[in-house]
């Protein structure tokens, strides 16, 4: 830990937050002043035209984006019932897969999640979903986008960052921008369009024109924005996935406390539901504390200030690159006591029911500010959906030691485990 507040010259100066009060200065106070990205790579890689989709995007053209988004996902559902029933499909159906299995002594968790969130997205944006018997296709297609993720925090992509001409040098663009930009990007095209044993280069030329089909596309439909190849990247992305499930093994006596609540409110006959959510805060507060203990999205996206900002008395120039370090603020301990320990109960006030907003505005897994994660809500209702519809089910035990330190990457994702279910009746 450096401080709260200080700058990397990696070559070019980057200011990094690692202290919630220092990021809400920035990012709220003066979030106008914070809505841009750098434009470079890794950003810009995987982009057909610069300056577009919501993720990337800066000024105008992302408030124009953002704006369009909420309002095709709220068209959607999002803030009515519809998206529930959505998510509650999914859960079904997963838990139809799950019930199938016969094994229940050595169960692989990844799939089976990883379908349920992607079906979701895929579903509302595309209006179709994948069957667990025939995914092969949806697998392909968050292999590709996992190793893109990964790839894009190389050493060759942050140097690229630093130099974006580099880009320009044949062996390095070759190195740099095809293979780590350009050519997941075709992978994943040809996965989404189902192409196969396409050479290198007829991948290269066919992935060029169907991203100029693609964009054909994306400019003249109305949903064009959520329909941005980078987003369909999203719907098998990683960081859609669930947070890394098994902090709840670790602690039996916590997985049994949520399930005595969920019997209390919700009983056995039917599933969890939106409705109960107010009525569970223990639940709440585990989801929340899964959240921080093990955060998914390490630092929040490239941010660049559009005018001249003091942070607590800190000067930051225009353009400069501010990173806000959401681990770090989630792992400190003058924020979180004892911030190592899982424990949910810092989110409950001392009646053990009314749920800590001072603790849980402090908790920032979706970043903050006008460029936090606009699938916040989505993403909240399915982690509530999915997890309390889990535990109400079956009882998770572990089947070797779990190791909670995370796969690094863009996106950070739990190591491979296998666990035991056991079905849950009162
Ligand atoms: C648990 C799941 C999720 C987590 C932890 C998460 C986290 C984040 C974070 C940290 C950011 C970057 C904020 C910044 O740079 O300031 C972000 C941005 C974003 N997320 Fe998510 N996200 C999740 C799920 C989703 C879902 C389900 C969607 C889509 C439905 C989504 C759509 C977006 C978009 C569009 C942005 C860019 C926002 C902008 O730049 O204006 N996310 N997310």
């Amino acid at each position: 830990m450096y401080g709260l507040c200080f700058t990397l010259w990696a070559p070019l100066p980057a200011i990094v937050i690692t202290h919630y009060d220092y990021l809400k200065d920035a990012f709220v106070t003066q979030g106008d002043a914070f809505i841009t990205r750098i434009n470079r790579p890794p950003e810009t890689l995987p982009q057909a035209h610069n300056n577009t989709g919501v993720l990337v995007s800066s000024r105008e053209n992302w408030r124009l984006q953002r704006r369009t988004s909420l309002k095709i996902l709220r068209d959607f559902g999002l803030s009515r019932n519809l998206m529930e029933e959505q998510v509650m499909r999914s859960v079904h159906e997963m838990l139809q897969q799950i019930e199938n299995i016969n094994d229940k002594k050595k169960v692989d968790m990844f799939w089976p999640i990883r379908l349920c969130v992607g079906n979701v997205i895929n579903e509302s944006l595309f209006g179709y979903h994948y069957k667990y018997d025939d995914a092969d296709r949806f697998k392909n297609f968050v292999q590709i986008a996992d190793r893109h993720l990964r790839a894009a925090l190389g050493k060759l992509q942050l140097l690229m960052t630093a130099f974006p001409w580099l880009r320009h040098v044949p062996i390095i663009r070759e190195l740099g921008y095809h293979k780590i930009g350009t050519t997941p990007f075709c992978e994943t095209l040809c996965a989404v369009f189902s192409i196969k044993d396409l050479s290198r280069k007829r991948l290269l030329i066919k992935s060029k024109s169907m991203m100029e089909r693609v964009n054909q596309k994306i400019l003249s439909t109305p949903t064009k924005i959520l329909s941005t190849p980078r987003q369909m990247k999203q719907t098998g992305n990683p960081g859609l996935d669930m947070p890394n499930l098994c902090s709840r093994f670790l602690y039996p006596e916590i997985q049994d406390k949520v399930r005595e609540k969920i019997f209390e409110v919700v009983g056995t006959s039917r599933l969890p539901s939106m409705s109960d959510k107010p009525n569970m805060p223990y639940t709440q507060a585990v989801i929340h504390e899964v959240q921080r203990h093990s955060n998914m999205i390490p630092v929040m996206l490239f941010h660049t200030n559009t005018e001249d900002v003091v942070v607590k008395g800190q000067n930051v120039p225009t353009g400069t690159l501010v990173f806000g370090q959401i681990w770090s603020i989630m792992k400190n301990d003058s924020m979180f006591d004892e911030s190592q320990k899982f424990n949910p109960s810092r989110y409950l006030q001392a009646d053990g029911k009314t749920l800590n907003n001072a603790v849980i505005e402090k908790k920032i897994p979706f970043g903050i500010g006008k460029k936090a994660c606009a699938g916040e809500g989505l993403a909240r209702m399915e982690l509530f959906l999915i997890f309390s519809a889990f535990i109400q089910k079956y009882e998770f035990i572990a089947n070797s030691n779990i190791d909670l330190s995370p796969d690094w990457g863009g996106v950070l994702t739990s190591k491979s485990y296998t666990c035991q279910l056991i079905p849950q009746t009162v």
